[in-house]
C-alpha cells in the first residue's frame, strides 16, 4: 500500500453503518467537505442529529449495491462483516473502498493520524496492530507539538514569497 493524502472535498462518500466506527470515519470528511450519505437501519444520535441538520444525508435501511454504484470512496462499517465483505466485492475497481472489520479487504486503509497546521502525520502498521499505530501516534503528538504549527506556516509563507519573486 501507498500513503496519499487525498482531497475528498465535494466527493461523493456512503457510508454502510452507523455505529461508532462509522461516526469516526465521517468526521474527518465532513470537515474536508466530502457529500456523505450514511446507509443503516440503525444510527447513533450524534449521526441522526447530522442527519436532521441536513449536513448529511441518512437513509435508514439496509445498504445494496445501488446506493454506492457512483460514490467516490465507500466504506464498509456495519457489524455484519458478509455486509462488508459483499460490499467490498460489488465496488467497482475504480472506486476506493475501505473495510473496517478486515483489513485484506477493500484498498484504503485509515490510518491513526493528527494535524499541526499544514502539518499532517499518519502512521499505519496494515492492519498488524491498530492500537500500536495509536501509540505511536501519542509519542509523535509529544515530539510534534502545537509550536510546530506556526513554524510550517512561517515556511509556507517564505515558500511562496519565494514563488512569486522567480
Ligand atoms: C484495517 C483498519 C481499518 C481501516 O482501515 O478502516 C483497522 C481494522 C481493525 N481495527 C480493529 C480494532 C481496533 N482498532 C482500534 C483503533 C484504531 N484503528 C484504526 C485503524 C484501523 N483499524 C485500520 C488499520 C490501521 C493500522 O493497521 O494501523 C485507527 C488507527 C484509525 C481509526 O480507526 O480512526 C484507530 C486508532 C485511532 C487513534 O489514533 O486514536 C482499536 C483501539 C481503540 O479503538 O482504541 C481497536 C481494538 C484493539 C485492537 O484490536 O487492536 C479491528 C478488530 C475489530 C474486531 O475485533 O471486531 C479491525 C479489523 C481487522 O483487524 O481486520
Ligand atoms: N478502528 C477500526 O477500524 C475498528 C473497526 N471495527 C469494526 O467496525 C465494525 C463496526 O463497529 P461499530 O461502529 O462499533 O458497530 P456498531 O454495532 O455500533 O454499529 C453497526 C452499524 O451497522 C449497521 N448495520 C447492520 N447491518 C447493516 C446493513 N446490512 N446495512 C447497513 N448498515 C447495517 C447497524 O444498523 C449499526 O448502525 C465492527 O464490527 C468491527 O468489525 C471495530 C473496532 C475498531
Amino acid at each position: 500500500m501507498l500513503p496519499f493524502f487525498v482531497r475528498m472535498t465535494g466527493k461523493k462518500v456512503v457510508i454502510a453503518g452507523g455505529g461508532r466506527i462509522a461516526y469516526r470515519r465521517l468526521l474527518p470528511l465532513l470537515h474536508e467537505g466530502a457529500y456523505i450519505t450514511v446507509i443503516s437501519p440503525e444510527a447513533i444520535d450524534a449521526i441522526v442529529h447530522l442527519a436532521e441538520q441536513k449536513r448529511i444525508t441518512w437513509h435508514p435501511r439496509p445498504i445494496e449495491p445501488t446506493d454506492y454504484s457512483d460514490a467516490f470512496l465507500i466504506i464498509a462499517a456495519t457489524n455484519d462483516p458478509h455486509v462488508n465483505e459483499q460490499i467490498a466485492t460489488y465496488a467497482a475497481p475504480n472506486q476506493l473502498v475501505n473495510v473496517a472489520s478486515n483489513h485484506l479487504l477493500g484498498n484504503v486503509h485509515v490510518p491513526a493520524s493528527f494535524s499541526r497546521g499544514k502539518l499532517q502525520i499518519a502512521i499505519t502498521t496494515g492492519g498488524a496492530s491498530p492500537a500500536l499505530a495509536k501509540e505511536i501516534k501519542k509519542q509523535l503528538e509529544q515530539i510534534f507539538d502545537e509550536s510546530i504549527a506556526e513554524h510550517v506556516e512561517q515556511l509556507y509563507k517564505q515558500r511562496q514569497k519565494q514563488k512569486e519573486e522567480h
